[in-house]
């Protein structure tokens, strides 16, 4: 049973969800008889499932083979919009009625056949040949490929090259063959709807696929609830929940519904051991290519887009966002907004897969991450969004789902709808099980214990609350206590302000600050003589005085790195891990552009970053090289002041980077240890004697910091050759008042 057609689902506002335009036949009079007979079925309505089933009608016919062939769009290898609807009147003659007004047949708002525009799509040519009447039952199949919805669907993005590998069980692909042999199978052999896939994808597989002859499957190829019920009887209906209880959970008809009850005692969203045979065969959602809309046209699309994409790559989130903001018209706050949405899915994912994993009774494997993705942008609106009414988070996360996919629409308004049933009004300043972090030091009240008990397992309770790995907070409790580790998890948690950098080569800070104000940006003066503190929300590049190389942005706590070298005009400096440049930059800021900074880095590309920076900002000290990840290239002499900004797990700016968070891992810092001491001991030897270096790291962990200084001096001491000295160190806790840093000043004696 599909959650679009459930019953329990409390009943939807009029007009909360509008069909988007364009959306299939239109309701002339010979449409609407043939409607009644159920001989057309309108987009974006399913028939039900028992209809199909207990249907006299022998199959419809297969489509006829589209212009280019096998299925395909001519020049192209990719398959025609598959998301019509299924049935199609045929070709008049005479004067043209409302389907004939020129408007594409096959395409809906945002969407085009791929390999086609949509003025192609309109060319008669083009456009794949309507069915026959669909009451025209003596009608054969025409040989060729089928057009329908059990091809890949068009709207997921394929990698180039990929799709020739996807697992293929669409009958076109044996039509290509040899098309005079196509003839429809029965529908018993084969799964209706078929995911593209790239060349690591498993196929999609469903559990009981391999089920044998006479036994009965719905239409979409799942062994299921159909099974326990007489043919053509209709699927049993669930009572709705009423208020307060447990929220109603629903599946998506993808997979096999779970009809027994969470075992007494087991909270709601536990995974329970998967039965034999079923979750084996759970497709690896973790390597299916990332699905795109066409044209983002609301924040929550965008939002759509960002994420998918992000799920393809290892790309930052704010590369992703600025390569898809670029390609579309969407207002500021509509920008704004999907970042906000962006941003804080990746940073609360296991908050959000907890809220998920208790409204959605499926195994989360089992459920397609585009639907997932959609899902948690509804979730995140309701639970971590301030400002968004429920009912518009609803409609629009639904609207969203049914541009994603028309099957989405139903079942995304069902979970939505019971995640309302889970919050209350009640404001809590304490941790419990029903606690939901939401900022400010503040707790929203569930009806359900959603989260481990805070008393017995604080440090579960805090990861799956706050959203952090397991490990990083079992480690944050052992050296700061719980408090102190809530105090910092709500910190990682909000929108923090921005700090600038002032260049004070090119302004002052209270004229820049005057200019700010000027343009209605709030600002307010810093510790530091260049910092400024920007209280509004916006995109930097936008700011008066950016392009002119006025500022920079940059962490008050990173600006402290450069002031704490404190290196002078016509000094020789080595800036060992310099891209993309924020301290580097500052230091020839300082040095007042004289004297010269060698900015070194192992990664070529990113190395041509500090370079546009220095342009804009307009110094001209300094010289950009690329090196080996032991020193190797840099040149031979011994430098005034060396900058060792190493590589680290980023601890302490976990809330600038929301996916950092989950990078950290025990063995990637164990592997970032290693590089961080070969660093320190490359840069102890470009140092001349009387010089300093300063090791600095964004990251509050005593095994990046403390630990690798104290080596490092313990070696020196040991090894009989150049001494050092450690100066000074300051460790910067997130939030008093800025980001988590660590530095050391360590000197060379001798
Ligand atoms: C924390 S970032 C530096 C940020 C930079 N100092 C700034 O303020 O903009 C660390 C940099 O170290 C570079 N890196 C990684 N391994 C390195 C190595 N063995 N030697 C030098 N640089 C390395 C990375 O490419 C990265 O750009």
């Amino acid at each position: 049973m599909n959650a679009e057609n459930s019953p329990e689902l409390p009943p939807r506002a009029e007009g909360s969800s509008p069909q988007p335009e364009n959306s299939g036949t239109p309701e002339t009079p010979v449409n609407t008889f043939r409607q009644r007979r159920g001989e057309i079925r309108r987009p974006g309505r399913k028939k039900s499932i028992s209809r199909q089933k207990s249907s006299p009608n022998p199959p419809r016919p297969v489509d006829p083979a589209g212009p280019g062939g096998a299925g395909q769009a001519p020049g192209s290898n990719q398959p025609y919009n598959t998301n019509e609807p299924r049935s199609f009147p045929p070709r008049r003659s005479g004067p043209p009625t409302p389907r004939d007004d020129g408007r594409p047949r096959f395409s809906r708002p945002g969407f085009s056949r791929p390999g086609f525009s949509r003025q192609e799509e309109n060319r008669p040519g083009n456009r794949p040949e309507r069915r026959p009447y669909a009451s025209d039952r003596s009608q054969q199949p025409p040989a060729g490929p089928r057009i329908g919805r059990v091809g890949p669907n068009p709207f997921l993005w394929v990698a180039p090259g990929a799709e020739g590998s996807a697992p293929n069980t669409d009958v076109s692909a044996s039509a290509g063959a040899n098309p005079s042999e196509t003839t429809r199978p029965p529908r018993e052999q084969k799964p209706r709807f078929q995911r593209p896939s790239n060349q690591n994808s498993q196929p999609r597989s469903f559990p009981n696929a391999g089920a044998g002859a006479g036994e009965t499957r719905t239409p979409r190829g799942v062994t299921s609830w159909s099974e326990a019920r007489p043919a053509g009887s209709k699927p049993p209906r669930r009572p709705a929940a009423p208020n307060g209880e447990e929220p109603t959970r629903y599946h998506t008809g993808n997979s096999p519904r779970r009809e027994r009850p969470a075992p007494p005692g087991r909270p709601p969203h536990s995974h329970h051991a998967p039965e034999a045979g079923r979750a084996l065969h759970a497709p690896d959602i973790s390597v299916l290519p990332p699905m795109q809309l066409l044209a983002p046209r609301t924040a929550r699309e965008l939002a759509f887009n960002v994420l998918e994409a992000h799920h393809a790559g290892n790309k930052h989130i704010g590369e992703v966002f600025d390569q898809a903001v670029d390609r579309t018209t969407l207002s500021p706050s509509d920008r704004r907004l999907a970042y906000e949405l962006i941003c804080g899915i990746v940073r609360r994912q296991s908050t959000l897969q907890a809220l998920l994993m208790s409204l959605v009774h499926r195994q989360m494997e089992t459920l397609e991450r585009p639907l997932q993705t959609v899902l948690k942008i509804g979730l995140y609106q309701i639970f971590l969004c301030q400002g968004i009414p429920q009912h518009a988070a609803v409609h629009e996360t639904v609207d969203l789902a049914k541009r994603a996919n028309m099957r989405w629409g139903g079942f995304v308004n069902g979970v939505l709808r019971s995640a309302i049933q889970l919050m209350t009004e009640n404001i809590l300043t304490e941790p419990s099980s029903r606690a939901l972090p939401i900022g400010h030091h503040q707790y929203r009240e569930l009806t359900t214990d959603l989260f481990p008990s805070p008393t017995l397992t604080p440090g579960s309770y805090i990861a799956a609350a706050f959203s952090f790995p397991n490990d990083l907070v079992e480690r944050w409790v052992g050296q700061y206590g719980v408090e102190a580790t809530i105090r910092m998890a709500f910190w990682f948690n909000q929108v923090t302000e921005t700090a600038l950098r002032v260049n004070l080569l090119k302004t002052d800070r209270e004229t820049f600050r005057q200019k700010l104000f000027a343009a209605d940006f709030v600002a307010e003066a810093g510790d530091l003589p260049e910092t400024i503190r920007l209280l509004s929300t916006v995109r930097i590049s936008t700011l008066p005085g950016f392009q002119e190389g006025e500022f920079s942005v940059q962490d008050l706590s990173a600006q402290h790195a450069a002031r704490r070298l404190n290196p002078q005009p016509s000094e020789v400096v080595l800036d060992l891990c310099a891209a993309p440049g924020s301290k580097t930059c500052h230091m020839a800021e300082l040095m007042q552009n004289q004297g010269e900074i060698i900015a070194a880095d192992t990664h070529g590309g990113r190395i041509r970053q500090v370079y546009e920076n220095a342009e804009r900002l307009g110094l001209s000290i300094i010289r950009t090289i690329t090196i080996g990840p032991r020193g190797e290239n840099l040149p031979s002499m011994e430098f005034d002041k060396v900058l060792a900004d190493v590589p680290c797990s980023n601890t302490g700016v976990l809330g600038k980077r929301p996916e950092a968070r989950w990078k950290y891992s025990p063995a990637h810092l164990d592997e970032l240890r290693e590089m961080q001491a070969t660093i320190l001991r490359t840069a102890a030897g470009k140092v001349r004697i009387g010089g300093r270096i300063l090791y600095s790291t964004c990251s509050i962990e005593p095994l990046e910091n403390e630990e690798i200084v104290q080596q490092f001096l313990a070696a020196t001491t040991e090894a009989g050759g150049p001494r050092f000295r450690l100066v000074e160190e300051q460790k910067f806790m997130p939030g008093s008042p800025a980001d988590g840093a660590y530095q050391a000043l360590i000197e060379r004696v001798s």
